[in-house]
C-alpha cells in the first residue's frame, strides 16, 4: 500500500476523525491543543509559496486559512425527500431558537449557515466555538438533534471539500459506479445515494398503477409532487434502482468500517470488496443470449479514485501535518496513484467517466499524474481532460497548474527532470532525487502530453471558501486502448503492480517459449472473437475456462481487448498462486534481452491480513481469523436460493406477497445454500455478479440486505421469518393486507415509540387507540405498520412504515433505542425517556418463561457482522435488553429490544435500524417542545434520562472532524 497510511495523510491512519493531538471527547481540549501546535514548516511553505503562484496578499490569506481550525460540517443523507424533511427541522425549529443568542459582548451568535454550492441546501457548517456551544441551552438542543440523526444515519459528518467528487460526476441512477479507495465511505455513501437516487418515489408510483391487479390499497400520498429529475428515469425494475456500487479498499480494517457506514442505507445494489485497486480484478458477467461462447466483463460508467495521498489540504484538521509533512510523501505515492487511475481508465465503458480526487495541493499527487495517466492510456485520442468550471457554480476554485517545481526530499526544488539527469550524471543517484521520475514534472513544451488541458482540473484552497484543500479532475475514456507499461523507473525500487508487468509483457515481442503465464497471455491472443458492442467488455470464454484452450472456428478474427490483458492478470495471479510461495521471482523472458518481470504476488499479499478489523469493536478482535488456504481471510459464500424452496413459499404464504415481487434474488451466507437464520436480497446485477465470479479469488466482503431473519417461535402458524427492517422499504409494498396494520394519529405512534412491549391482553388493547382492534385481532408474528398520511389535525404529512411484532400479550415496535429516540426527537421533539413495559426488576429467565414466543436472537448473524456489537453489552455480557447492577441481572430499558435472548446475543439482531430509504421522516403538525409526561411513562423507572441516551452515541464531541 501507498504511503498514505502515514499519519497525517489520506488514506488510512486516522480516517478523517479527531484532531491535532486531542482527545476526541474533550472539545475545549482539542482547540486548546490545535492552538499550541506550533504551525510552521519551512519546506511546505517554500514549496506552495513557489508553487501555486499566489499574491503577496493571498499568500496571507491562504496560510492564515490553513493555520485556523476547520468549521464542522454536515449533510442530509439518504433519499433526498427524506433528507429534506430532515433539513426542515433544522430550519424551522433550531435556526430559530439559536438566532436568539448574543455573546456577552452582545453579538450574535452565528447559526449554522447552508453550504452555498451544494445542491439543494443539504450540506451546512458552523463556526460556533465549542464553549459557546456548551453555554446555550438551544445549541444544547441542536446538538442532539444532529447527535441523534448522526447515529441513525439521515445526518453525516463530513468534510465540505470530501463532497465535492460525487457531485461532479454526473451520476444516474442506473449506472454501475466503483469507487476505488472508499474507505470510511463518506464518498461512497453520497455515490449510493445517487445509485438511488428518486427510487421511493418511482416505487410509489409503481406500485400505484398496479394497486388494483395486485388488489393492494396505497397509502394516500401527500407528498409534494417530484421534479421529473429526482424521480429519475432507472423504471426497467419496476421503479427499482437497477444501478451498482461497487465499494472498494485495500485496507481490510478500513473496509469493515467502510460496509459499517454504507450498510444504514440498506441497499440491495451495493458490494464491498477488498483489494488493491492498482489490480483491482475484472469482474466476469454471464454471457449474453445472442453470444453464449463470449465472456463478459463489468465496465464501469462512473470511477471514483480518491486516493491515498500525502493530506496537505487537511492542515486544519489534521495539525499534526505541520510537524510531519515531508516531501518525499508525495513523491512516494505519486507511482501508486498513477497505477491506480490508469487501472480505473481500464476499467471504465468508453464514454464513462473517472473523477481522480485528492486533498493534497502537490502537484506531484494532482495534475502530473493526470498527465502521466493520460500519456500511459494512449493520450487524448483515448482518454480526455473535461472542463470541470461549469460544475458547482458557486463553489470558488482555481484552475490546474500547468507549470510546476518538485521538491525532493532534501526540500531542493527541480524545474525539469533534465536537470535531476544532469545532476545524477555528476553526482550520482542521491538519496533526496532517487524518487524523481519524469512523469512528475510538468509535460515537456511541443510533446503530444503537453496539449492536455491541465487547467481544466479543480483545485480549491483553504482561504477561497473557509475550507481544507482539495484538487478533482474529471477525466473521460473516448474509446478502448492498451496501456503503455511504466516507463523503466531507472531510480525506483516500487513493486510493480501485476498490470503493468502484464502491460508490459504484452506489449513485447512473442516470445517462442516461456513461462505459463505468458504462455497463457499468447493463447489469449491467438483467439478469435466476434465483434460486440464497446460496453460489454468481451473476451474468449476459452481463456476463462483453462481446460478449454481451443479456439472455436466460428468465432471472427478480432484485435484484442482490454479485457484479455486484464484477464490474464488474473489469471496470471492465480498462476502465481498456484506456483509459487515466494511473493516475488524475478524471471527471465525468453527473447527479452536481459529484462527483469517480476513476478506479482499473489491478491492480498501486500495487505496487512494478520489483524481482524477488530479496531472498533473488542468482539471482532477476539474473533479468531478465519482464513483459506493461501492465507487470506475467509468469506462466508453468497449462494442464492431458488424462489420455489419451501422456506420461500413459507415467507410468500404468511406475508401474502404479490406475485410482482421478485423471487430469483434471495441470498443466504452459507456454504450448504440453505436459509438457516438471514435471508438476504439483492439486485439482479449483483447476483450476476457475485454467482459468476464465485470462487475466482475476488473477494467480495459484503453485498446483500437483511430481508428476514429467522425467529424461533414455538406457536404453531407464526412464521417464523420476520421482516428485517433494511428490507422493508422494498418489501412493504407487496405485502399482503392480512400483515398490514394502519396507524392515522400521531399521538398513537408516540406511544409505540415510548412504550416498549404495551400490554394488549385484559382489554389493554383499547388503550391502543386506533390500531387497538386491529393488533388484538392480527395473528401473532411480524407485521407492517404502515404509519398512513393524513390532512387530519393529529396526522402526518409523510408516510413511514415500521415493522411491528405481535406477541401473545404485548406488542412491540422493532426499533432501535437510538432509532426510537431519534424518531420521538424528529416527530415531537420529545425527550420523554423510553419505557419498558415489562418491568425493570424482572429477571431474564422469567421473562424468557412468560413471552417465549417474542422475537429472540440467537448466535452469530451468519454475515459475520462485525460493527455492531454494543461495547457496553459486551463488557456485561448479558443478553440484550438486561444489564448488571449490583450482581442482579435486570432489565436495561435503554434498551428498546424485545428479546429474552441467552448470553452473547447479538443486539442489532433482534432489533431494527432503518435507514434512510425507510420512509421513516414525518413533519411534525405542530412544532415546539411537546414535554409531555404521559401518566404511564414517568413513573420514575429506571429508564436514563434522554442525556444518558444521547450521551451513549458518543456526543458531539465525540463526532467533531469530519470524514474527509
Ligand atoms: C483518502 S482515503 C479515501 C476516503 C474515502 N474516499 C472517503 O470518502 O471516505 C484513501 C483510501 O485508500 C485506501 N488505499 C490506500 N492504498 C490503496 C490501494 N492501493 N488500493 C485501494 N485502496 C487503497 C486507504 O485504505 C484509504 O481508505
Amino acid at each position: 500500500m501507498g504511503r498514505g497510511n502515514k499519519r497525517g495523510g489520506r488514506g488510512g491512519g486516522r480516517g478523517g476523525r479527531g484532531r491535532g493531538g486531542g482527545s476526541r471527547r474533550g472539545g475545549e481540549d482539542n482547540r486548546v491543543s490545535f492552538d499550541r501546535v506550533p504551525k510552521q514548516n519551512e519546506k511546505l511553505e517554500k514549496y506552495y509559496n513557489s508553487v501555486l503562484r499566489l499574491s503577496v496578499e493571498e499568500k496571507d490569506d491562504f496560510w492564515d486559512a490553513l493555520k485556523r481550525e476547520l468549521p464542522n460540517s454536515f449533510r442530509f443523507a439518504g433519499s433526498k425527500g427524506h433528507a429534506l424533511a430532515v433539513q426542515k427541522l433544522l430550519i424551522s425549529r433550531y435556526i430559530p431558537e439559536i438566532s436568539k443568542i448574543s455573546h456577552y459582548d452582545g453579538t450574535l451568535v452565528e447559526p449554522p449557515k447552508v453550504v452555498p454550492w451544494y445542491p439543494d441546501d443539504l450540506a451546512w457548517w458552523m463556526t460556533t466555538p465549542k464553549n459557546v456551544v456548551r453555554r446555550f441551552p438551544p445549541f444544547a438542543a441542536f446538538q442532539k438533534y444532529l447527535v441523534s440523526e448522526t447515529s441513525v444515519g439521515n445526518i453525516s459528518r463530513q468534510e465540505v471539500v470530501s463532497m465535492i467528487p460525487p457531485l461532479v460526476m454526473d451520476l444516474q441512477p442506473s449506472m454501475t459506479v466503483l469507487d476505488m479507495c472508499a474507505a470510511p465511505g463518506s464518498k461512497a455513501a453520497q455515490l449510493l445515494e445517487m445509485v438511488h437516487m428518486g427510487e421511493e418515489a418511482r416505487m410509489r408510483q409503481s406500485l400505484r398503477s398496479h394497486a388494483k391487479e395486485d388488489g393492494r390499497e396505497v397509502s394516500p400520498d401527500l407528498s409534494v409532487s417530484m421534479d421529473e429529475a429526482d424521480v429519475g428515469n432507472d423504471w426497467t425494475d419496476n421503479g427499482r434502482a437497477t444501478g451498482l456500487l461497487i465499494a472498494n479498499d485495500s485496507d481490510y480494517k478500513r473496509s469493515h468500517m467502510l460496509i459499517h457506514q454504507l450498510k444504514r442505507l440498506s441497499s440491495p445494489n451495493l458490494i464491498v470488496t477488498n483489494h488493491d485497486a492498482t489490480m483491482f480484478p475484472s469482474i466476469k458477467l454471464p454471457p449474453s443470449a445472442k453470444n453464449p461462447a463470449v465472456n463478459r466483463y463489468l465496465k464501469f460508467d462512473r470511477i471514483l479514485a480518491d486516493v491515498p495521498c500525502s493530506g496537505d489540504g487537511t492542515t486544519r484538521k489534521n495539525v499534526n501535518l505541520w510537524q510531519d509533512w515531508n516531501p518525499g510523501n508525495a513523491l512516494g505515492l505519486y507511482v501508486t496513484q498513477v497505477r491506480i487511475l490508469v487501472r480505473a481508465l481500464q476499467m471504465l465503458k468508453p464514454g464513462g467517466r473517472v473523477v481522480y480526487s485528492t486533498c493534497s495541493m502537490n502537484p506531484v499527487e494532482n495534475e502530473a499524474v493526470v498527465a502521466s495517466a493520460i500519456e500511459r492510456c494512449g493520450g487524448l485520442d483515448k482518454v480526455k481532460l473535461l472542463p470541470s468550471d461549469d460544475k458547482l457554480p458557486l463553489l470558488k476554485r482555481r484552475p490546474g497548474l500547468k507549470s510546476w517545481s518538485v521538491i525532493d526530499k532534501g526540500g531542493i526544488m527541480w524545474f525539469s527532470h533534465k536537470d535531476v539527469e544532469k545532476y545524477q550524471d555528476e553526482h550520482g543517484v542521491t538519496p533526496h532525487t532517487e524518487r524523481l521520475v519524469p512523469g512528475m514534472f510538468p509535460p515537456i513544451d511541443g510533446s503530444e502530453i503537453s496539449q492536455v488541458p491541465l487547467e481544466n482540473c479543480m483545485r480549491v484552497y483553504a482561504h477561497l471558501q473557509d475550507t481544507g484543500g482539495f484538487f478533482i479532475a474529471i477525466l473521460e475514456k473516448v474509446t478502448e486502448f492498451r496501456a503503455k507499461p511504466e516507463s523503466p523507473a531507472k531510480n525506483v525500487q516500487t513493486e510493480a503492480p501485476i498490470t503493468s508487468i502484464v502491460d508490459e509483457i504484452m506489449s513485447r515481442a512473442t516470445p517462442e517459449n516461456g513461462d505459463s503465464v505468458l504462455r497463457k497471455i499468447e493463447a489469449a491472443d491467438a483467439l478469435i472473437q466476434p465483434s460486440e458492442p464497446s460496453n460489454a467488455e468481451v473476451a474468449p470464454v476459452a481463456r476463462q475456462n483453462q481446460e478449454n484452450t481451443t479456439p472455436s472456428s466460428t468465432l471472427h478474427a478480432r484485435k484484442r481487448s482490454v479485457d484479455e490483458v486484464e484477464d490474464a492478470q488474473v489469471d496470471a495471479v492465480m498462476q502465481t498462486k498456484k506456483l509459487k510461495t515466494k511473493n516475488e521471482v524475478d524471471v527471465l523472458e525468453p527473447g527479452v534481452e536481459n529484462v527483469e518481470v517480476r513476478r506479482p504476488p499473489p491478491p492480498g499479499a501486500q495487505l496487512d491480513l494478520t489483524k481482524r478489523p477488530g479496531d472498533f469493536r473488542a468482539e471482532a478482535e477476539a474473533r479468531p481469523a478465519l482464513r483459506n488456504r493461501a492465507g487470506q481471510q475467509f468469506e462466508e459464500p453468497f449462494k442464492y436460493i431458488s424462489g420455489e424452496h419451501p422456506e420461500v413459499k413459507v415467507v410468500e404464504e404468511f406475508y401474502k406477497l404479490s406475485p410482482r415481487f421478485p423471487r430469483d434474488r434471495f441470498m443466504v451466507r452459507n456454504a450448504m445454500g440453505e436459509p438457516t437464520k438471514t435471508i438476504y436480497y439483492t439486485s439482479t446485477l449483483i447476483r450476476e455478479i457475485l454467482t459468476e465470479n464465485e470462487g475466482k479469488g475476488i473477494k467480495f466482503i459484503h453485498g446483500g440486505v437483511k430481508m428476514f431473519m429467522r425467529q424461533d417461535v414455538q406457536k404453531e402458524g407464526v412464521c417464523k421469518w420476520r421482516i428485517q427492517s433494511e428490507g422493508m422499504p422494498i418489501l412493504e409494498g407487496y405485502v399482503g393486507e392480512e400483515r398490514i396494520v394502519r396507524l392515522y394519529k400521531r399521538s398513537t405512534l408516540r406511544k409505540l415509540l415510548i412504550e416498549m412491549f404495551p400490554k394488549l391482553s385484559e382489554g389493554a388493547w383499547k388503550d391502543l387507540d386506533e390500531i387497538g382492534e386491529r393488533v388484538r385481532d392480527i395473528g401473532m408474528g411480524c407485521c407492517v405498520l404502515r404509519v398512513e398520511p393524513s390532512n387530519e389535525k393529529d396526522g402526518f404529512d409523510e408516510r413511514i412504515v415500521l415493522p411491528l411484532w405481535r406477541s401473545l400479550h404485548s406488542l412491540n415496535l422493532m426499533l432501535a433505542k437510538e432509532d426510537r429516540t431519534a424518531m420521538l426527537l424528529r416527530l415531537f421533539n420529545d425527550t420523554t425517556p423510553l419505557v419498558n413495559n415489562q418491568g425493570a426488576s424482572k429477571k431474564r429467565e422469567e421473562v424468557k418463561e412468560e413471552d417465549e414466543e417474542k422475537p429472540v436472537v440467537k448466535s452469530e448473524d451468519e454475515d459475520d457482522e462485525l460493527a455492531v456489537k454494543d461495547e457496553d453489552e459486551a463488557m456485561q455480557d448479558v443478553a440484550p435488553g438486561f444489564k448488571v447492577e449490583n450482581g442482579e441481572i435486570k432489565v436495561d430499558t435503554n434498551m428498546a429490544i424485545e428479546s429474552a435472548a441467552p448470553v452473547n446475543e447479538r443486539p442489532l439482531d433482534g432489533i431494527v435500524k432503518p435507514g434512510p430509504y425507510s420512509s421513516i421522516v414525518a413533519e411534525p403538525k405542530t412544532g415546539g417542545h411537546t414535554d409531555v409526561k404521559a401518566d404511564k411513562i414517568n413513573k420514575g423507572e429506571d429508564t436514563g434520562g434522554p442525556e444518558q441516551q444521547l450521551n451513549g452515541t458518543g456526543g458531539v464531541e465525540g463526532q467533531i472532524g469530519n470524514s474527509v
